[in-house]
């Protein structure tokens, strides 16, 4: 018997998804939306209720965003006059915990792209949101900066709260820009994290099988690939329904802009100050991405791809994928709730790797195979998609409305920066560069094939 069929080479069973904070039905999201924080904290969540109304984006420089400057100018003010609030109510509950980190992260991400950028020298965060943030992420477990957590799996509520949680019952809650392609944006995702439950199902029932060298135990586990592989083609679909409610310029110069995190221009480019805060500058302040999705990561622990091509694996790495990712997706996991990040690794420990199961039983490499190549195909789509709303878009300019005085000046000092821009690579969340990443990523899925690999 191969060592990987060995009855005993289970993973720890006695540790559930739920341990993990996972919940049966919404996965990586909480069961329920999170709730409002207590009056102590109300000046918090009253900014937050204000901060659309009030701000606007600080490259902005529409007659309308210049007649509201005055506006961001106070709503900062107000922010920079608060105390620091200690967080000790706070840390028994969870959720409470899960609101705050939501909260502070978006009054922080209004703060810093509100400043006009003619007055970024460089940008202090008051000690007011950096103090309390940083303790909120100390004690969950994840980076003090917006991440997908809170803008995906902690930003919905429920439409009907006395009707059960579904797609058709949720609404984003918190966009930066006011627009419905925000909304839209973000509920694709919660939408892509909801279908894949049912693929942290069928991991959990594999980790569990008492013993993978039985006949029922393979056949459960060939018809269990062939679902995932359904689950990874909906989760394309998904992903795929963004392109007729997002517009692609409305994405990239509207709503991107708020998401960038303090390395968002490369790894020289000057980093935020959070104040009060020792050694600020060994925070990981990249802004969201879905490279923080924990539901992506399971995927790919489960199906064994190796991102920093660790094994040996066919077809060889061409000459631009040789550094494999770089450590992005290692990186990523720093913005996750810690409990998720803990999961993974919980996943990643099981001596029982499906791949080395399909290599060695031959009924399971197509399964398995199919699998890996939904998800390589989900890749190569995520791939187009990110070049019509960012690679495409980084050549366009905003479009500034017909007859503004300053228009004629703008638009020169537009083709510069789109000359400029022509030569300079395309940046993505921690500053790295998109195409050659997602390339990357998309290559080493499709490495892990068995068909050129046995
Ligand atoms: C308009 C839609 C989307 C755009 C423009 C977009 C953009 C990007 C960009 C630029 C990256 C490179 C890394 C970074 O800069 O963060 C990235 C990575 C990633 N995105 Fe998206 N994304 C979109 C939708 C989604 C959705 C719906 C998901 C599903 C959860 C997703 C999952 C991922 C993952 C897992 C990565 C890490 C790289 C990889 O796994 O290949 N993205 N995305």
């Amino acid at each position: 018997m191969s060592s990987i069929t060995s009855p005993r080479k289970t993973i720890d069973i006695t540790r559930s998804p739920s341990e993990f904070d996972i919940d049966d039905e919404t996965g990586f999201m909480p069961h329920q939306p999170l709730p409002k924080l207590p009056s102590k904290y109300a000046i918090w969540e009253l900014a937050l209720s204000n901060a659309s109304e009030a701000l606007v984006l600080g490259t902005d420089d529409g007659d309308d965003a210049m007649n509201k400057r005055h506006k961001g100018e106070a709503w900062r003010s107000n922010i920079k006059s608060w105390l620091v609030l200690d967080v000790v109510d706070l840390q028994s509950d969870k959720l409470l915990l899960q609101r705050a980190h939501h909260v502070l992260a978006y009054l922080l991400h209004y703060f810093v792209h509100s400043i006009p950028s003619e007055d970024a020298s460089a940008v202090h965060v008051p000690e007011s949101l950096a103090v309390p943030l940083v303790e909120v992420s100390r004690l969950l477990g994840i980076a003090p900066v917006l991440t997908y957590a809170d803008t995906v799996l902690w930003n919905w509520e429920l439409i009907n709260p006395a009707q059960q949680l579904s797609i058709e019952n949720m609404r984003v809650l918190d966009v930066f820009s006011g627009t419905d392609d925000e909304r839209f944006f973000h509920s694709v995702n919660y939408t892509v994290e909801l279908r894949g439950v049912e693929a942290l199902h069928i991991i959990d029932e594999y980790n569990r099988l008492p013993n993978l060298a039985t006949y029922i135990a393979t056949s459960k586990v060939a018809r269990d690939l062939d679902r995932l592989t359904g689950i990874i083609e909906d989760i394309s679909d998904i992903i795929q329904s963004v392109q007729p409610l997002c517009d692609p310029h409305v994405f990239y110069w509207e709503i991107r802009p708020w998401f960038c995190g303090s390395d968002a221009s490369g790894p020289d480019a000057t980093g935020w100050i959070y104040d009060g805060v020792p050694d600020c500058h060994l925070l990981d302040l990249s802004g969201p991405s879905g490279g923080q999705s924990a539901l992506m990561h399971a995927l790919d622990v489960f199906l064994n791809i190796d991102f920093s091509l660790r094994e040996k694996r066919l077809p060889a790495p061409s000459e631009q994928n040789k550094g494999g990712d770089g450590g992005f997706m290692k990186r990523m996991r720093r913005y996750m709730p810690g409990q998720h990040r803990d999961y993974l690794l919980h996943l990643a420990d099981t001596p029982r790797s499906v791949r080395e199961l399909a290599r060695n039983t031959p009924s399971l490499r197509e399964p398995y195979d199919a699998a890996v190549m939904a998800l390589k195909k989900l890749r190569d789509l995520h791939m187009r998609i990110v070049c019509r709303y960012i690679v495409n878009m980084s050549r366009t300019k905003r479009e500034i409305p017909a007859g503004c005085p300053v228009s004629a000046m703008m638009d020169r000092m537009d083709r510069q920066k789109s000359q400029n821009s022509d030569q300079a690579a395309v940046r993505g969340t921690g500053g790295n560069e998109v195409s050659r990443l997602l390339k990357a990523t998309r290559d080493a899925t499709r490495r892990a094939m068995l068909k050129d690999n046995i």
